[in-house]
């Protein structure tokens, strides 16, 4: 039974913000490939924006479980020019990095968000260069590289200690001078956490929420492993692109619990979806 809980007031807007993604990468888990030409990835991106985006989140390094480093100048070479075309098309420009010197370039180049899948964690300088910058900051629950995440799943309670843990992430971000307005937490779905855990956490979404109620909270599921294996057939995961429409039920799940923003490949289906659910519960 679905419920939002009353007590859920956080300072969201009405209307669920979409982040579409863009991956310039030729291994990201779902997409991988298809954008990895900065050309086709800013035709694409120009694209969701028409189909209701309201940022974009601009990927050069895959986070995919087990999945060896990008060298940072290609990381660097695969979104500045997807970058600067979009700012120069006045596109809210979110970036995928944890690392200092992409943040640094991509901020120089107009990027409004730095999504840090570390929270911090990766290289803590990130955080002061964000404090000098006048950027929003995503900082993500994260427990470890995609080489070793999937191994770091032990919690006592994965809600309690994924609040606990992000909040000492987000301690140590206003510690480095970050205005706390400027901070945008995500719970990291499919990053440290096992299936079940995932699908705890989602169904704690108030719970989260209300352990940052004074943030923006931003969800990132689409297309991921855990909806695979819900959706398998004859022992088989459902593939990753065939993920879009329960990547929806879950967009409009968030959208009834006021979350900030859902990040998504498909934009047009999810922003419809939400849409459709905010009519019925405004
Ligand atoms: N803030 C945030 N960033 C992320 N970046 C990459 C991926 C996984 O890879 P993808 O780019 O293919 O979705 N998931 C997240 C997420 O859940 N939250």
């Amino acid at each position: 039974m679905i419920s939002v809980d009353p007590a859920n007031t956080n300072p969201h807007p009405a209307r669920t913000l979409v982040m579409g993604v863009v991956n310039v990468t030729p291994n990201s888990f779902s997409d991988g490939g298809m954008w990895a030409d900065p050309e086709v990835a800013i035709r694409h991106a120009r694209d969701l924006v028409v189909d209701g985006a309201d940022i974009i989140d601009v990927g050069g390094e895959s986070t995919r479980p087990g999945t060896e480093r990008t060298p940072e100048d290609e990381e660097l070479r695969r979104v500045l020019p997807v970058v600067k075309a979009l700012v120069a098309d006045g596109v809210t420009v979110s970036v995928d990095t944890m690392r200092v010197s992409v943040a640094k370039a991509v901020i120089e180049a107009g990027a409004s968000i730095i999504n840090d899948v570390s929270g911090g964690k990766a290289e803590p300088d990130i955080l002061n260069v964000v404090a000098e910058a006048d950027v929003d900051y995503v900082l993500m629950h994260w427990r470890g590289q995609s080489s070793t995440m999937q191994s770091l799943v032990d919690y006592k309670d994965v809600v309690t200690d994924v609040i606990s843990e992000t909040s000492q992430q987000v301690d140590a971000a206003i510690a480095a001078g970050i205005d706390r307005e400027r901070i945008i937490v995500d719970p990291g779905i499919g990053f440290s956490k096992t299936a079940e855990q995932n699908w705890q956490l989602i169904d704690a979404v108030d719970a989260f929420q209300q352990g940052f109620a004074d943030l923006r909270v931003l969800w990132g599921v689409s297309r991921k492993r855990f909806l695979g294996e819900l959706l398998a057939h004859n022992g088989q995961d459902r593939p990753a692109l065939e993920r879009d429409a329960s990547t929806m039920a879950l967009s409009t799940y968030f959208a009834l619990h006021r979350a900030w923003c859902v990040r998504t490949h498909e934009v047009r289906g999810n922003r419809d979806a939400m849409d459709v659910v905010a009519r019925l519960f405004s």
